[in-house]
């Protein structure tokens, strides 16, 4: 039969009833049977390649190019990078493969664009842009009431103003001595263990700790723990592991969470999901914490000096609307979520390559020699923050670290875009990864070398305009003072005080990341440390 006649033959009404009477007539088992079949059939015979060829031919943004087979299926292209173990936290890799190939704009999916082009993402993630943060991305059932995930322009906008002050470098220093405790504290554990020593989970340790005292006033004195493995931080490294499904499947989580904390005893749960009891556990300590403080400062204590307490007062000299516990609550974790693993991820590269690379471990000690007579001498920020070296090898660490490295999803808003020539309809998805632009061969030569040295050169410009760790614009990153300040000190007085290296066993490959929204290590940088005597 030609297909003009396929088309065009029609079947009456008087044809399909016997059948339908026929349908009707078989037992309810065989119906559902019969019907889910011939469902399943046309959805994957017919909708399925219909969708793909209107995806491929007449969709506005058929003109991108891109790889054909990410336009079958938006569901499958989100497990693709979440439930294949091998794919976990590759998106990073694929995209910039991508670019290499297709060119600046991608189509990635049948909804989604990725960029590599500096000038369009200022546009994206500029002051007062129009691009909101995108519910494809931004849903986590323990945060999506928190700033980091608020797709509100306007009301992430209020909340982030409320948070500002308290972050500015000014507020930061002030509080510099507790930084300094916290670093005095972590170099002493160092010292104490001298071998074996998990600098990841360290770092992490001491990055929560920071932000823990700075946000709650109690610390969760991580520091503390013999081997820097405290219970939460194994919730958190099963957390963070997870962020792709829980994005995926919220409500299911959600729920799943509920009953697990509700209904059992946490030894149960510890047992039967250990990953789930681990979070909760996890979730806890950030709840107890944060609503401990609204309680002391609802019972009348005042003058604390933590974010949350300053919060609390301002919202009632200011009338503001207080936050509701659920917003705190996922404002506690993903504070600690955000401000925790990006630091310590950080450091632990500038550790990494500075025992790889003795010769600029050498330069680098040389400089804080000059500005610290002995290897314990105490220091201000403010002088570290003026060595140039030690200054390019925490740019360098963040650049090869690459701060959030997934591609941050913005939705176009109402009334479409038209990025790099091409009009992108409401709704459509655009992606930007810090890795695209951090080893782009043209601005950073040989881009996978770390080498601080590039950023000391006469004109730093190009490299500066296309050097995002922290994001840009609207929801640049709130902490980036206190990391800053973080990075400073604990990396000076860190180098400044131990000789180091590598412990037995330990592999670069180690050190390869996957990005779970911050970045994850498939393994750990395991160090040795001695004091240094001159
Ligand atoms: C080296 C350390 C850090 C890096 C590289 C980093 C990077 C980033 C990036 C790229 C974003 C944008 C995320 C997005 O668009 O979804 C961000 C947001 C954020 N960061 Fe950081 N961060 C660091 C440390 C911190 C610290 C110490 C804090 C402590 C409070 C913090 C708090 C936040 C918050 C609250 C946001 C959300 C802002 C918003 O959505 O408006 N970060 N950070």
């Amino acid at each position: 039969m030609v297909l003009h006649e396929f088309f065009s033959s029609t079947i009456s009404a008087a044809e399909l009833q016997p059948l339908l009477d026929k349908f009707l007539s078989l037992p309810l088992s065989d119906q559902l049977l019969y019907g889910s079949t011939s469902f399943v059939a046309s959805y994957i015979l017919l909708y399925v390649p219909t969708r793909f060829v209107y995806r491929l031919y007449f969709d506005p943004l058929s003109e991108i190019p891109g790889p054909k087979s990410a336009l079958i299926s938006e569901n499958l292209n989100k497990l693709w990078w979440i439930a294949i173990p091998w794919k976990k936290g590759t998106e990073p890799f694929t995209l910039k493969k991508w670019h290499d190939k297709y060119g600046p704009i991608v189509r990635t999916g049948p909804r989604h664009v990725s960029f590599d082009d500096i000038e369009v993402y200022n546009q994206i993630y500029k002051v007062n842009t129009k691009f909101p943060k995108s519910l494809d991305f931004y849903n986590h059932p323990s945060a999506n009431e928190s700033i980091v995930e608020d797709v509100d322009i306007k009301r992430a906008h209020a909340r982030r103003a409320a948070f500002a002050p308290y972050f500015s470098k000014t507020a930061v220093r002030k509080l510099e001595d507790l930084v300094q405790s916290k670093v005095s504290l972590f170099l002493s554990r160092v010292k104490e263990m001298g071998t074996n020593i998990n600098m990841t989970r360290g770092l992490r340790c001491l990055t929560v700790d920071i932000i823990t005292s700075y946000s709650y006033e109690e610390s969760f004195d991580s520091l503390s723990h013999p081997t820097f493995t405290p219970g939460w931080l194994i919730g958190f490294e099963q957390l963070i592991s997870t962020t792709g499904v829980q994005n995926y499947l919220p409500n299911t989580f959600a729920a799943i969470e509920f009953i697990l904390e509700k209904f059992l005893p946490r030894s149960f749960v510890l047992v039967i999901a250990p990953v789930m009891g681990d979070v909760l556990n996890f979730k806890e300590v950030c709840t107890r914490a944060v609503l401990g403080q609204k309680v002391k400062y609802l019972a009348g204590e005042r003058n604390m000096v933590t974010i949350f307490a300053q919060l609390f007062e301002d919202d009632e000299k200011r009338g503001r609307k207080a936050l509701t516990d659920k917003q705190l609550i996922h404002d506690a974790l993903s504070t600690v979520a955000a401000g925790m693993d990006t630091t310590g991820h950080a450091l632990s590269y500038a550790i990494y390559y500075l025992i790889k690379y003795p010769e600029v471990q050498k330069r680098l000690l040389e400089e804080l020699k000059s500005v610290m007579a002995s290897p314990t001498a105490e220091v201000k920020e403010e002088v570290l923050d003026n060595l140039p070296f030690l200054q390019a090898c925490i740019k360098e660490s963040l650049r090869s670290s690459h701060g959030v490295p997934g591609p941050l999803p913005r939705d176009v808003p109402e009334g479409g875009a038209t990025l790099l020539g091409h009009y992108l309809p409401a709704g459509t998805v655009l992606l930007n990864s810090a890795y695209t632009y951090h080893t782009n061969p043209k601005v950073f030569p040989n881009p996978s070398q770390w080498d601080p040295a590039r950023w000391l050169v006469e004109d730093t410009r190009d490299m500066e305009k296309h050097f995002i760790p922290f994001s840009r614009g609207s929801r640049i990153c709130i902490g980036m003072n206190l990391a800053e300040v973080e990075l400073t000190l604990a990396l000076g007085r860190f180098v400044r005080m131990f000789e180091f290296g590598f412990m037995e066993g330990f592999k670069d490959s180690d050190m390869e990341w996957r990005a779970f929204f911050v970045p994850k290590t498939v393994g750990m940088l395991m160090i040795w440390a001695k004091e240094r005597t001159e």
